[in-house]
């Protein structure tokens, strides 16, 4: 098997910007690698009576511009280069959203769903035992990714003000809005990727009702996303889960499918147990197959590593937003652009999460609280900002999107490096 490195594949962004982009030899430097790392082991006595070992991690990969934030992953698959690479992509999407805040994710290797809840509330809490030197709410803020949720973020920062001995919120954002969580952060990622979709369609003279759509991944972020999309014309014609897909020619009735998943939550009023594909009326497909649909948009919201080299050839989308973090790999988005597919980048179309993340924090510290209007009125407007930003660099010196977004990150990260100096590094 061929090793495959996520965060090498992931640096190979940068190199395409730094054309296009006067950045110091130090700042680069610093940027090669995450600035630190934690590896934890977690003992989990199961309900049984019997004790497991999981790995955790946390990685912090840059926290020139503030204190690390991102999310925590729990999945059978986290490894340390996976968290790495969401960590890296953690530093650019912050700066490119011109969020205080530098780069960091954290995760825990493990088949979630086979556990009971109140497992599920040991693990969460003995990851933040275990974590709890390496964060804190100027240090390095946590938040929900792939099946964590508000619930989880709960137990965390309760966690973290008991091993803190005071009522610590701003640790941890994502939160039920019971525990100091924000209106609108649960939706803020799909809300975010909507604005983006409109704003850059609208410069395609695509417009919603003349636009079909293909959605991998039905969770928080993808199910949300298809219904905004649904909600305003856009035909959504299939939808996937881990378990498949299915497909409507006409379109599918994403506010119907999304209350049926939503209701096989389990024991746990944590995950859906349910597949979209148990819906016996629709065409059931692949998620292979649900990529090289022939639709005019494909947004991928689940995992990284989903479009390669091996099936980029076989896209037929006009364009693709990427929701999930990482979906197309550097090879593939070669081979699409000269298909003249248009990729937009996870860094931007993905950021409403962590900008309605830094408003959550900045309510917990200032303890004055928004209305989910105010909320949502602030993420619209920031996020279409640095979206036409990226899309007039994109235009300046003619290059894809996804490099005019590390341009205008790497601008404000170079800025902040070389401002800061040396700091307490050695000196020569
Ligand atoms: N939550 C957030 O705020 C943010 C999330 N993201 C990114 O968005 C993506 C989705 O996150 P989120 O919606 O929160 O995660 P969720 O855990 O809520 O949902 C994940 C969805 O992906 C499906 N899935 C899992 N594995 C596969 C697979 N191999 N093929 C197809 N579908 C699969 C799951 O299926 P099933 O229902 O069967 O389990 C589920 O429907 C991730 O890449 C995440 O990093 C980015 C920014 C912020
Ligand atoms: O909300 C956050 O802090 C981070 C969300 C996240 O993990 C992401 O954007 O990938």
């Amino acid at each position: 098997m061929i090793h495959f490195s996520l965060l090498a594949d992931a640096s190979t962004r940068i190199e395409r910007a730094l054309k296009y982009v006067e950045i110091s030899k130090d700042a680069m430097t610093r940027l090669q690698a995450p600035k630190a790392s934690v590896t934890v082991s977690i003992p989990l006595r199961l309900d049984d009576g019997s004790l497991q070992l999981f790995k955790g991690y946390r990685v912090r990969y840059d926290d020139t511009r503030g204190p690390g934030k991102g999310g925590i992953r729990y999945h059978p698959h986290v490894s340390i280069d996976e968290v790495e690479s969401l960590a890296f992509w953690m530093t650019f999407k912050c700066a490119l959203l011109n969020l205080p805040y530098g780069g960091a994710k954290g995760g825990i290797t493990v088949e979630a769903k086979t556990l009971s809840r109140s497992e599920l509330e040991r693990l969460s809490r003995g990851y933040i035992s275990a974590i709890a030197d390496f964060i804190g709410p100027d240090v390095d803020i946590l938040a929900p990714d792939m099946y964590t949720n508000a619930t989880i973020m709960g137990w965390m920062m309760d966690q973290y003000s008991i091993i803190q001995r005071r009522i610590t919120p701003s640790v941890v954002t994502g939160k039920p809005i019971s525990m100091g969580g924000s209106q609108g952060r649960e939706t803020a990622t799909s809300v975010g990727a909507f604005q983006v979709i409109n704003t850059l369609l609208e410069k395609f003279d695509q417009s919603p009702q003349k636009t079909t759509v293909a959605v991998q991944g039905f969770g928080n972020v993808g199910a949300m996303l298809a219904q905004l999309l649904s909600q305003v014309g856009y035909r959504v014609v299939a939808i996937s889960d881990s378990q498949g897909g299915i497909y409507a020619s006409q379109g599918l009735d994403i506010p119907s499918i999304r209350r049926y998943k939503m209701s096989s939550r389990n024991l746990q009023a944590v995950y859906c147990e349910s597949s979209v594909c148990n819906i016996v009326e629709h065409e059931v497909i692949t998620n292979a197959d649900l990529l090289a649909l022939d639709v005019d948009v494909l947004i991928p919201a689940a995992l990284e590593n989903q479009i390669t080299a091996d099936n980029a050839q076989q896209i037929q989308a006009k364009y693709i937003f990427e929701v999930a973090n990482g979906p197309v790999t550097s090879q593939a988005d070669q081979i699409l652009e000269q298909k003249g597919i248009y990729v937009f980048p996870d860094i931007l179309v993905n950021a409403g999460g962590v900008t309605v993340s830094y408003f959550e924090w900045v309510q917990n510290r200032s303890g004055l609280y928004w209305t989910g209007e105010e909320v949502n009125q602030r993420l619209k407007e920031r996020i279409t900002v640095e979206t036409e930003k990226t899309w007039s660099i994109a235009q300046e010196f003619g290059v894809s999107m996804r490099t005019a977004a590390y341009i205008h990150a790497l601008r404000r990260l170079g800025e902040a490096m070389d401002a800061k100096g040396t700091g307490a590094d050695n000196k020569k």
